[in-house]
């Protein structure tokens, strides 16, 4: 799911552009997408041995790979800056994706980038095996002329027999209804609908298909259900005269029981793309499937026309970039997927949540009830934002910045994969609600934190909008309010009185510090009614004074040690000071 270049500081990672991030490419990955990789520091190292790469591993912050690269537990745990692992193409059965979510990094793919050139390859091989291709080469430049021998037959009017109908398969379907072929398919979580548009009969059972079949391919990945789903009880169903094809992985074969049913004559041939292991090992079944007069084999070719491989480089580079640059990718395989449109609509959000995150531990920290570990915080999305079918780059956001000033890592470890694991064992509770209809909204969507604080008879609330492009606190603990949550802020509740900003301007003045801009905060409209209120002390108690308040934010360029805040906090009418930094 590849982004647009809009940039901001998400859960998914921090931005390493500056510090010129390391990537390591240890496979052929077409140039296209790596121009877009131009302000990293690029390594392609071909031939790596095991060794080698996890020699080199640990100063890369992502890894663009192939199928070749077996990406390991034991890789990634040495891989300690990393990122992210980007597989140019679509299977990840290469990449322990697992240990690579414990480790928070992300693995992306490009689902459908190779899918044209993997079917018309399974096409190659459809009518490589069904009119003797490859036996006339070796056969002609052999000095022969066997053309009696080499007799085919014609593909049109055959069964071609499909098991998974998904982005490969429906595609090859599509291509054989095209060469007249009648496709049939089972795949129990195709859509019935797809199926009849396009020319495809749906079975609903393995022997059907494999006693209809003319011709079998696979395009299911490699997964336990599917491995072995071809061995010797289901070449024994089929016609002598079938063939069967394999451009999806190699093991949904058993390649013993396929050698097996090719030798006795239960099948007539097989085209094969991908083996159990590539290259096949010397002595293996797969090897002597390679050897086999009848049987075609290319070296997994599928993925390997110039398009699809600019493809899929364009699309994960993209992702690579994006990821650290610190936006979001598209097609992460270990995370929620996110449509690109909602990408766009998220991506100011996202930064919107980390800084109220961030503003939460820090301005609520050193008041009674402050403090993150444990808490129950409730993240309330109003208006358009609610109406969105994925909020975990949210909930990673808000996990990021509440933690974010109070980690050794300054929470660069936190992002969408990991954030909830990461919450969990930090005790806090985030539950998130949406309300799609808000009166009263000046904005299309309004994103609020409260935390419901039993030492306060006030809940703890944050309130933010995003306007164009930009972030905006609207409401911060009971006072509206309109700042820009960046840089360094002061953030003072005081006596709404005058003078009061001329004093803090002074003390301000005097220390040398520098006021980028200034906001004076009301009460919100529910307590404005009544401006008399009491106001709570440094202990969420209630003072005994009656007054007016404000909360005044400065935005200063910064405020070294702890002199100004000790001499604010010295001033009468200034109840609370708190310095934050987002
Ligand atoms: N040889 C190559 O170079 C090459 C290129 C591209 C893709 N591939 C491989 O092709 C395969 C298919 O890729 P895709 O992009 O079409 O994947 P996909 O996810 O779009 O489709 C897989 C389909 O298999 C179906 N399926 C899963 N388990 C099944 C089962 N037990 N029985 C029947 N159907 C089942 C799923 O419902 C899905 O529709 C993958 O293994 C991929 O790695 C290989
Ligand atoms: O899963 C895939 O995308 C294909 O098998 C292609 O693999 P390759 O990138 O190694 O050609």
């Amino acid at each position: 799911m590849a982004p647009s270049a809009i940039t901001l500081h998400d859960p998914t990672s921090n931005s390493l552009q500056g510090s010129r991030a390391k990537i390591l490419i240890p496979e052929p990955v077409s140039a296209d997408g790596l121009a877009l990789l131009s302000d990293f520091h690029i390594d392609q190292r071909q031939d790596l041995s095991v060794t080698e790469l996890l020699a080199l591993i640990p100063s890369y912050s992502a890894l663009i790979i192939r199928s070749s690269t077996r990406v390991t537990s034991t890789l990634l745990a040495a891989a300690s800056k990393l990122r992210v692992v980007a597989r140019a193409g679509v299977g990840v059965d290469n990449v322990d994706v697992d240990a690579a979510t414990k480790l928070g990094i992300i693995v992306v793919n490009s689902p459908s980038g190779n899918i044209v050139a993997a079917a018309e390859h399974t096409i190659a091989l459809l009518m490589a095996v069904a009119r003797n291709v490859a036996a006339g080469d070796r056969s002609l430049r052999a000095g022969g002329w066997e053309r009696g021998k080499l007799v085919g037959c014609e593909v049109g009017g055959k069964v071609f027999g499909i098991v998974g109908l998904g982005k490969v398969g429906l595609k090859a379907g599509r291509m054989a209804v095209g060469l007249g072929m009648k496709v049939l398919a089972l795949d129990p979580y195709a859509s019935p609908e797809i199926a009849k548009t396009n020319s495809v009969t749906l079975v609903h059972d393995l022997p059907t298909l494999l006693r209809a079949a003319d011709f079998l391919t696979i395009h299911t990945p490699l997964i336990a259900s599917t491995m072995d789903l071809i061995s010797t009880p289901e070449f024994s169903m089929m016609k002598p005269s079938a063939k069967v094809l394999n451009v999806a992985r190699g093991g949904v074969y058993n390649e013993e029981a396929l050698l097996e049913a090719i030798e006795n004559g239960t099948i007539a041939g097989a085209g094969l793309d991908v083996f159990t292991s590539e290259p096949p090992l010397p002595g293996s079944a797969a090897e002597k499937l390679c050897q086999h007069p009848k049987v075609i084999v290319t070296p997994h070719l599928g993925a390997s026309t110039v398009e699809a491989q600019e493809n899929v480089s364009i699309d994960v580079c993209a992702q690579v970039r994006s990821i650290l640059m610190g936006n979001l990718p598209t097609s992460a395989v270990n995370a929620p997927l996110i449509l690109p449109e909602e990408y766009r609509k998220l991506q100011p959000f996202v930064r919107l949540v980390e800084k109220m995150g961030s503003l939460y531990t820090q301005h609520f920290s050193n008041k009674a009830g402050g403090g993150v570990g444990g808490k129950r915080f409730e993240l309330v999305y109003e208006g358009e934002l609610a109406g969105i079918s994925t909020t975990r780059p949210l909930f990673a956001a808000l996990v990021k910045g509440l933690i974010s000033s109070i980690s050794d890592t300054g929470g660069r470890d936190i992002n969408i994969v990991n954030a909830s694991l990461i919450a969990r064992e930090k005790g806090l509770i985030i539950n998130e609600a949406s309300t799609r209809t808000s009166d009263n909204l000046t904005y299309a969507s309004l994103v609020t934190l409260k935390v419901s604080n039993p030492e306060s008879k006030h809940d703890q609330v944050i309130s933010g909008y995003v306007s164009g492009n930009q972030i905006f606190i609207s409401r911060l603990d009971r006072f509206s309010t309109s700042f820009i949550p960046e840089g360094v802020l002061c953030i003072l509740h005081n006596h709404d009185e005058p003078g009061k900003i001329g004093l803090v301007g002074s003390i301000l003045g005097r220390h040398g510090v520098n006021i980028r801009f200034m906001s004076v905060a009301a009460l919100g409209s529910a307590d404005a009614l009544n401006k008399e209120v009491e106001h709570e002390d440094l202990n969420g108690g209630l003072a005994a004074e009656k007054v007016n308040e404000a909360l005044m934010i400065l935005g200063v360029d910064e405020i070294g040690g702890k002199a100004v805040e000790k001499e604010l906090r010295a001033e009468k009418g200034i109840f609370d000071i708190s310095i934050v930094r987002l």
